[in-house]
């Protein structure tokens, strides 16, 4: 495998839609690519092979030789092998019928009170702190985090902690760190699973602990592979949906004028934050092909959900952030197998958040153009390091 292109084609921004993927994609729908460590992989482009290939259970997330696969960067959660080749299916299946209970559409609906109490919760207490305010801070990254640890029953005392392990397991260039955090992170978790065994209470944990077919390591490993899948992911997708938003002051006042356009505000967010996300990832379990390409086992397969997102063959002016886009069938979320879990969680927080924000701040603005936002060091999310805000 020789590689021509090398990763990464951008550098990261909170909000810049503008990809150097679009040029690959128009080239081929695949591409032999040298990773950000400098290891060989396939980096896949196209809307349809990506559909087909997250479906596909000839690819999967763990690999036979762990210590010497391919990496596309140093993040010990994200960026290498993960899980074990042999039980990875049999995995799969119980993490999503163990899990699936909690965040499906019903429940989630339930939660709608809630989650709608939380976002005025936050909400009153940016209106009375006052402008100037860091709008990521007040609540795009608030609102995801206190969501997901009051359903997993972190006490709210603990949640701060969870920001330092999450941003180190992100770490795409530092593998040591990265390794500590998801240390800390997987000791906090097997704690508080004790915890819950002594004192159970009305939270995801307690409920998976009282199914008694799981042990403790393996609540403890669901437990903090929901934390991480559902905060920074959520976060950042409030992140770019509020600061392209702000941006674009008709859509702003559109939202304002009439919150039911909050459900597509929320489907364009998600589709404009693969541009922020890292690809996802895959190790070939055979050999097979893509696009005519020869993959052989256990090579390294880049799924690159923005482009897919931003294919013109699906999507019209697929790089303009439209919230009155009707037709959105993106790939965010994941499709097939691995369909992410917590889709209807999320939907509902971007939507209240959303919703909730244009109604309550309708002479909001950015106080710098949306250019020059910045990106926090070393977040796997591309977050901005504020989005400062005034009304
Ligand atoms: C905008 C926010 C989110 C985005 C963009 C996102 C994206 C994704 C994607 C792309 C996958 C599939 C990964 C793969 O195929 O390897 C996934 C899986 C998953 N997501 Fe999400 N997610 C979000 C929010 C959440 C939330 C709020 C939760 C909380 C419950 C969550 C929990 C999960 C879990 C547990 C999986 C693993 C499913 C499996 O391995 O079978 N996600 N997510």
């Amino acid at each position: 495998m020789a590689a021509k292109i090398q990763l990464p084609l951008d550098p990261p921004h909170p909000a810049r839609l503008q990809s150097n993927l679009g040029a690959l994609q128009k080239l081929a729908p695949v591409h032999l690519v040298s990773t950000a460590v400098g290891d060989p992989a396939w980096l896949v482009t196209g809307y349809r092979e990506i559909k087909e290939l997250l479906a596909d259970p000839r690819l999967g997330r763990s690999h036979f030789d762990p210590d010497n696969a391919a990496r596309s960067g140093e993040s010990a959660l994200l960026d290498g092998p993960r899980g074990d080749y042999e039980t990875e299916h049999k995995w799969i299946a119980t993490l999503r019928s163990r899990l699936q209970p909690y965040f499906s559409a019903g429940h989630v609906k339930a939660m709608r009170p809630r989650v709608e109490a939380m976002t005025t919760d936050l909400l009153d207490r940016l209106a009375e702190q006052g402008p100037p305010a860091d709008l990521a801070d007040a609540l795009a990254l608030s609102l995801p985090r206190e969501v997901i640890s009051e359903l997993l029953g972190v006490p709210v005392e603990e949640r701060p902690l969870l920001d330092e392990w999450t941003t180190a397991v992100s770490d795409a260039g530092d593998r040591e760190r990265s390794m500590a955090g998801l240390a800390g992170l997987h000791g906090y978790g097997r704690e508080l699973v004790a915890r819950k065994r002594t004192r159970p209470g009305q939270d995801v944990i307690s409920w998976l602990c009282e199914d008694g077919t799981l042990s403790d390591e393996e609540v403890a490993q669901l437990a903090m592979g929901v934390l991480f899948a559902g905060y920074e992911t959520t976060a950042a997708a409030l992140c770019v949906g509020t600061a392209l938003l702000l941006d674009s002051r008709e859509q702003w006042r559109a939202l304002h004028d009439n919150p039911e356009l909050a459900a597509s505000v929320a489907e364009e967010s998600v589709r404009a934050v693969s541009r922020l996300l890292p690809p996802v990832i895959r190790y070939a379990r055979e050999d097979l092909e893509i696009a005519g390409e020869p993959v052989r086992r256990g090579e390294l397969v880049m799924l690159a959900i923005y482009a897919a997102n931003h294919d013109e063959a699906v999507f019209r002016h697929a790089d303009a952030f439209d919230i009155t886009r009707e037709d959105n069938p993106h790939l965010c979320f994941g499709f097939g197998l691995r369909y992410c879990i917590g889709a209807p969680l999320a939907r509902l927080e971007l939507q209240t958040a959303f919703s909730q924000l244009a109604q309550r701040f309708p002479r909001m603005r950015l106080t710098v153009p949306v250019e020059d936002l910045t990106v926090r060091p070393a977040s796997f999310a591309a977050i901005p390091t504020s989005i400062p805000v005034v009304w």
